[in-house]
């Protein structure tokens, strides 16, 4: 373990927020006590990086962003420069629109495509799969799994992310020993939607804290955290950084009392870099230029209002020269006794972890876990939430119980009655909409909130998309077989259909084909689309897939340039499959109260429908092949997705 045993005990007087009194207190092997407006860390955390502390050094790094067909392309970053010193705390920051957090998804390796430029570790090119296995990325918004505990949520984290050699009792511990460090322990059982804003900020941390990673990168870590628990956060990284991790976030514009917290910080505007030096170090910097901090200013402030060009924009550029683009190292040199070893710059040590990634590495894949281990947890997770989702398991449960009852009292007793088989053909129909429209909606809605703690999750190594994508396709069976079979009961017992075994099997089949063809067709559509676009796209592509069922227009009937979307509607298939049940296979003769009935035999019917009424099979394999194809097809658009976001 390479921390440096050290007891100093530093007062820093912020110059402008009396109020806010920070310090900290560091005596090696974790043993760290940093405080700030009252609140106060102090933890002996035993959890320390298992490896060297490591100095990362980027260059020339730029990016260009595609602005779409015949748009061309926008600079965003500018082969910016700069290196980012061990145990510190290091603080991007810029105006809106500066870059900051494109640097931080390039620095993190979230963002690989239109990247030039390199990153190094300890002098050496950064090979990304390694530098995934030590560190972590911690989005803006908190991507938690609102409806588990936190100590659920870190249970599930701990499965995932620690090995599975370390037992139960090792993880126990871990685990507590993070809540208590992060001051969480009292919220243990409480539902992640029900924690504060710090709080859930916490949380975050808490769960990537699991992997004991070496680098933390984090965006906007303060947005929305009112002072005190702003103060709290960048405290509690302050202490993560002292235990020999790196740990970068994006800030917009901070306090001076918070500013002061950070050891470093890095200035862009425009994505270019104005600055990059220990925070002690930017009012000199600034008196060199010329451009001295007015007294009682937040230099804070100051330098955005630089980087904002409020001041001109020549400043900007003297900036830019001065720095070189982030080449200059000599703001390093901290006035700060604590700082002062680890932000002077020393030469690169080249040391030998990470190791480059081997082909079994590769074939193991970045996660920490076995397949069989990942899917084990998804599962349990995703059984905890079934159960107490409202949306996704109750509602969907009385909504299918009440739509049967509606359409069951409108088509009251009507089965068997041959003066009544068109209106039972438009109740067969009324329940394949049904079966399509309920899980289909359903899954547009929920799946893009799933789909950013999918990417969040997966970029974090957590689990790889094969485990999740199976651990979704069999979490849902329950509820989905249940619901479905509680509304084709109601329907069929209500409405009066046959009362012969098969015909029922063969009636709640078909209707499970299409809620889950329907299923996938939503997690398709909310793959690839946000909610918006995904509501308005499901109902949209679903009216032709409605008209090539051969409802309205017979299938005979249909022009011969339209027939190809007969053969790829599944409701089509649906349809018929649910004729077949009904008035396929030698149905007998119907009732007739009245004295004539059109429709006595079923057979005319059919034959005016042009079904023929033995088709159920070939349709059960028609929606099997149109099943498993979507299901292919979802899944290897999620991972062109994943990989497409970076
Ligand atoms: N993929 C992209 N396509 C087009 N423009 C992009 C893309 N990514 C980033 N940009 C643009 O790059 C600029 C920098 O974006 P970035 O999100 O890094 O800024 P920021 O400094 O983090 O801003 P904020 O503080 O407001 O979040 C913005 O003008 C943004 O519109």
């Amino acid at each position: 373990m390479s921390q440096e045993p050290r007891s100093v005990a530093v007062q820093l007087e912020t110059s402008l927020m009396s109020s806010a009194v920070i310090a900290y207190k560091s005596e090696g092997s974790g043993h760290v006590e940093i405080s700030g407006n009252g609140n106060s860390y102090q933890q002996t955390f035993s959890r320390l990086p298992h490896r060297t502390p490591m100095d990362m050094q980027f260059e020339n790094i730029g990016f260009t962003a595609s602005l779409g067909c015949r748009k061309g392309n926008k600079k965003i970053l500018h082969e910016l420069n700069g290196r980012f010193l061990p145990r510190q705390l290091i603080a991007i920051m810029g105006p809106s629109g500066a870059g900051k957090s494109t640097l931080l998804d390039i620095l993190s390796g979230y963002r690989i495509t239109n990247v030039s430029g390199s990153v190094m570790l300890n002098g050496e090119e950064r090979d990304l799969n390694s530098f995934r296995r030590l560190s972590c990325y911690i989005t803006q918004e908190d991507r938690l799994q609102s409806l588990l505990t936190v100590y659920e949520n870190m249970k599930i984290a701990a499965d995932l992310k620690l090995g599975e050699h370390v037992s139960t009792k090792e993880k126990t511990d871990i685990i507590d020993e993070i809540l208590v460090t992060l001051r969480l322990s009292d919220h243990g059982n409480t539902r992640a939607e029900r924690l504060s804003g710090g709080q859930r900020k916490r949380l975050s941390i808490a769960l990537e804290l699991i992997a004991n990673p070496l680098f933390l990168f984090l965006d906007e870590p303060t947005t929305g955290l009112d002072s005190s628990s702003c103060t709290q956060c960048v405290s509690l990284l302050k202490l993560l950084a002292r235990q020999g991790r790196t740990i970068v976030c994006t800030i917009h514009q901070p306090s001076a009392s918070l500013f002061r917290m950070f050891d470093h910080v890095y200035v862009l505007s425009q994505g270019l870099c104005l600055y990059q030096g220990s925070t002690q170090q930017l009012v000199p910097y600034l008196q060199q230029l010329q451009l001295p901090c007015p007294k009682y200013h937040n230099p804070a402030d100051y330098v955005i209002e630089l980087a904002c060009e409020e001041h001109g924009k020549e400043k900007v550029e003297r900036m830019v020269e001065e720095t070189d683009n982030g080449r200059n190292l000599n703001w390093f040199k901290s006035l700060d006794p604590i700082t002062a070893s680890t932000t002077a710059v020393e030469p690169m040590i080249r040391l030998a972890d990470p190791k480059p990634s081997t082909k079994k590495d590769s074939r193991r894949g970045l996660q920490e876990t076995s397949q069989w281990n990942q899917l084990k947890v998804l599962l349990r997770r995703g059984y905890i939430k079934s159960k107490r989702d409202k949306t996704l398991t109750r509602l969907r449960i009385v909504v299918n119980i009440v739509v049967a009852l509606m359409l069951g009292a409108l088509f009251y007793g009507e089965g068997n009655e041959g003066s009544r088989v068109l209106d039972n053909y438009n109740l067969l129909f009324a329940c394949l909409i049904h079966n399509m429209m309920t899980p289909m909606m359903i899954t547009i809605l929920t799946f893009p909130s799933e789909m950013s703690v999918l990417q969040k999750e997966h970029f974090n190594r957590w689990y790889s998309l094969k485990s999740y994508y199976i651990s979704i396709t069999i979490v849902d069976i329950p509820v989905t077989v249940v619901s479905c079979f509680l509304f084709v009961i109601l329907v069929y017992l209500i409405s009066g259909q046959p009362t012969d075994m098969t015909r029922f099997n063969m009636f709640f089949v078909i209707s499970l084909y299409i809620v889950y063809v329907a299923m996938s067709f939503g997690l398709l559509i909310g793959a690839l689309f946000n909610v918006v676009n995904g509501t308005f796209l499901g109902p949209t592509i679903s009216v032709p897939v409605m008209m090539f069922a051969g409802f309205g227009v017979n299938l005979q009937d249909m022009p011969s340039y339209l027939k190809w979307g007969t053969h790829i509607s599944y409701l089509r298939y649906g349809l018929e499959g649910y004729i077949s049940a009904i008035y396929g296979y030698g149905r007998e003769i119907l009732d007739c109260v009245e004295l004539y009935c059109h429709y006595k035999f079923p057979d005319t019917f059919l034959h005016e429908i042009a079904m023929t009424g033995d088709q159920f099979w070939k349709d059960v394999i028609a929606l099997s092949i149109i099943l498993v194809a979507l299901r292919i097809l979802t899944y290897f658009l999620l991972r062109w997705k994943l990989r497409a976001v970076r």
